[in-house]
């Protein structure tokens, strides 16, 4: 059986805090969304702002393969003749074939927010969805507050979907606006509307309670067949049923036909671009297509997930487009460090790899994590080996900053470091002790290695690990570089924040230079004419 999906990000995904759209972004995402397989799209709401307005212009110029793009209005306002309304009037002026119409379904809200007796809210509902009918639109009809005026006044709920079937819907949506119903309360009352009305049902959940995927697909169980969410969940207050877990439940555990085939295999891309056109960070938790989704910390989980990754993980990654990684901890086991080591077949000497295993828990012991700088692990692991060889040696850096009352301050670095024989001594500015660091350290070796004109720092993250010292605490840095086809991580500790950001750093950079020379061949560019590894 189909599942409908139904994508309101553009709609209710931009009434989530610090979450907002530019037409271009409007744009970009309902083309992703379309070759994503999206059955629809609700673009925005016509008649709340110029932007969305001009978006039902402007979408008109894409040509979808799929998707089928929906404008949002509400009913007409109380006693005003459907002509002469200015919503309906917006929402008709969007031009899409489909449009959604919300309206109210608790008797509370019908007396206590719009001011109005129950039969005019009825009457609202039915001409305004048969004047769109009319207007020769299909018409979904969003059930606002549903679950809590079935809960209220049954009969009165179930008259205003009376009203939207009578009108000409084609599906009505059931919606727990304030997100505050239970499962078993969303699968009753989905199946009693189901068997009262001759449409399609729709359902529509908000995340208060942390149920909406799970209501939502209580829902499908019930009978619904559409289902309406955001990716990602983004959306007002606690946000949205989150589309990204529904699509790959129904796919994957209950097996509904849902998007397209290829869909699946997109899911943690769709999300990973959703986060990025918001500007908010990935949240590496997230179910299916998160970072950590299947990542595997504990040494035993490594252990058995070596043997056969079922038995940590409830389905392949890559069938949603994730991947498994493999993370180095204090918690590790040897089986995770054998894992981790694979590319130097170290696996016959047991005595290393415990040594690893104990240089990692020990370093971890003393402030440092490894998780998210598997390039300081690397080299860990190369020191160990017998594999490094030192790209330049370290003789001196020094920090300067600069400030008075006239200017802004000014931070400047200097860096000794010999290479080979030859001593590059350099000073560079910067926008802060790391820029400026970073900024002689490359001055320093760029000429030796021009290829490190390819990597950049894109994220610096500093920790207090032992806060209770007060100023004598050791803090962690993490730093975050990536180059064309690389991103890698490595970390530094000291009682000092420049200290510490100068070992991640020089780690970073040579990270780089180790990585360049394995993928180049052996030795390529090392001042002393070629490394073990
Ligand atoms: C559950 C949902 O998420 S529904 C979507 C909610 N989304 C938004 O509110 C974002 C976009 N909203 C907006 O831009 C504005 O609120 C607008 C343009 C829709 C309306 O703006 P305004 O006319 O200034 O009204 P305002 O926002 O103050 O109040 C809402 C009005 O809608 C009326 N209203 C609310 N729901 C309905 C409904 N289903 N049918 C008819 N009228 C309704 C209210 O009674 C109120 O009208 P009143 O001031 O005449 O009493
Ligand atoms: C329609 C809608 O967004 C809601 O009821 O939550």
């Amino acid at each position: 059986m189909r599942i409908v999906i139904y994508d309101t990000t553009l709609r209710d995904g931009s009434q989530g805090e610090g979450v907002n759209f530019s037409l271009q972004d409007k744009l970009l995402l309902t083309r992703r969304l379309d070759e994503f397989g999206i059955d629809y799209i609700e673009g925005g709401y016509p008649l709340s702002n110029p932007k969305d307005a001009e978006y039902f212009q402007a979408v008109q110029e894409l040509t979808l393969r799929h998707a089928r793009v929906v404008a949002f209005g509400m009913t007409r306002k109380k006693h005003t003749a459907v002509e002469d309304d200015t919503g309906l009037r917006a929402l008709l002026g969007a031009g899409t074939a489909v449009v959604t119409l919300v309206g109210k379904t608790w008797d509370y809200h019908v007396t206590h927010v719009l001011g109005t007796t129950l039969d005019e809210n009825l009457r609202m509902i039915e001409d305004s969805v048969r004047y769109c009918r009319r207007q020769g639109r299909e018409v979904f009809y969003d059930a606002e507050h549903f679950f809590d005026g079935w809960k209220a006044n049954p009969d009165y709920a179930l008259k205003t979907v009376q009203a939207a079937a009578e009108g000409g819907a084609s599906t009505i949506i059931l919606c727990d606006t304030n997100g505050g119903t239970m499962p078993e309360m969303i699968a009753e009352a989905v199946a009693a509307v189901r068997r009262a009305l001759p449409c399609a049902i729709g359902i529509h959940c908000h995340n208060d309670c942390d149920l909406a995927v799970a209501n939502s697909l209580a829902a499908v169980r019930a009978g619904a067949t559409q289902v309406q969410g955001t990716i990602n969940g983004l959306g007002e207050r606690c946000g949205n049923a989150d589309l990204i877990s529904i699509i790959a439940n129904l796919a994957l555990k209950y097996g509904y036909e849902v998007l397209q085939p290829s869909s699946l295999q997109r899911l943690t891309e769709i999300s990973r671009y959703v986060y990025e056109l918001a500007n908010m960070n990935f949240r590496s938790n997230q179910p299916f297509v998160g970072s950590s989704a299947f990542a595997h910390k504990g040494g035993m989980h490594t252990h058995a997930v070596n043997r056969d990754p079922a038995t940590y993980e409830h389905i392949r990654p890559e069938m949603v487009g994730n991947e498994r990684r493999i993370l180095v901890s204090e918690l590790s086991g040897h089986s995770t460090i054998l894992t981790k080591t694979m590319k130097y077949r170290l696996h016959h000497d047991k005595a290393l790899l415990t040594q690893i295993l104990n240089q990692v828990q020990d370093l971890e012991n003393a402030g440092y994590e490894f998780e998210a700088a598997e390039a300081s692990f690397d080299l860990l692991v190369k020191k160990a080996a017998g594999l490094y060889r030192p790209w330049f040696e370290r003789l001196a850096y020094r920090v300067n900053i600069e400030h008075d009352s006239e200017r802004a301050p000014v931070t400047e670095a200097t860096v000794k470091v010999r290479i080979g024989d030859q001593i590059a001594h350099t000073v560079s500015e910067g926008d802060g002790p790391v820029n400026a660091l970073d900024g002689a350290l490359r001055k320093a070796l760029t000429p030796a290695y021009p290829r490190l004109q390819e990597m950049q720092l894109v994220d610096y993250k500093v920790r207090v690990v032992n806060a209770r010292e007060g100023t004598a605490a050791r803090v962690r840095v993490v730093i975050e570089s990536r180059d064309a086809t690389d991103v890698w991580g490595t970390v530094g500790v000291s009682e000092n924040i420049i200290e510490a950001s100068w070992l991640a750093l020089v780690d970073s950079i040579e990270y780089k230079l180790f990585k360049d020379s394995e993928t180049e061949g052996a030795g390529r560019d090392h001042p002393a004419g070629g490394s073990d590894v």
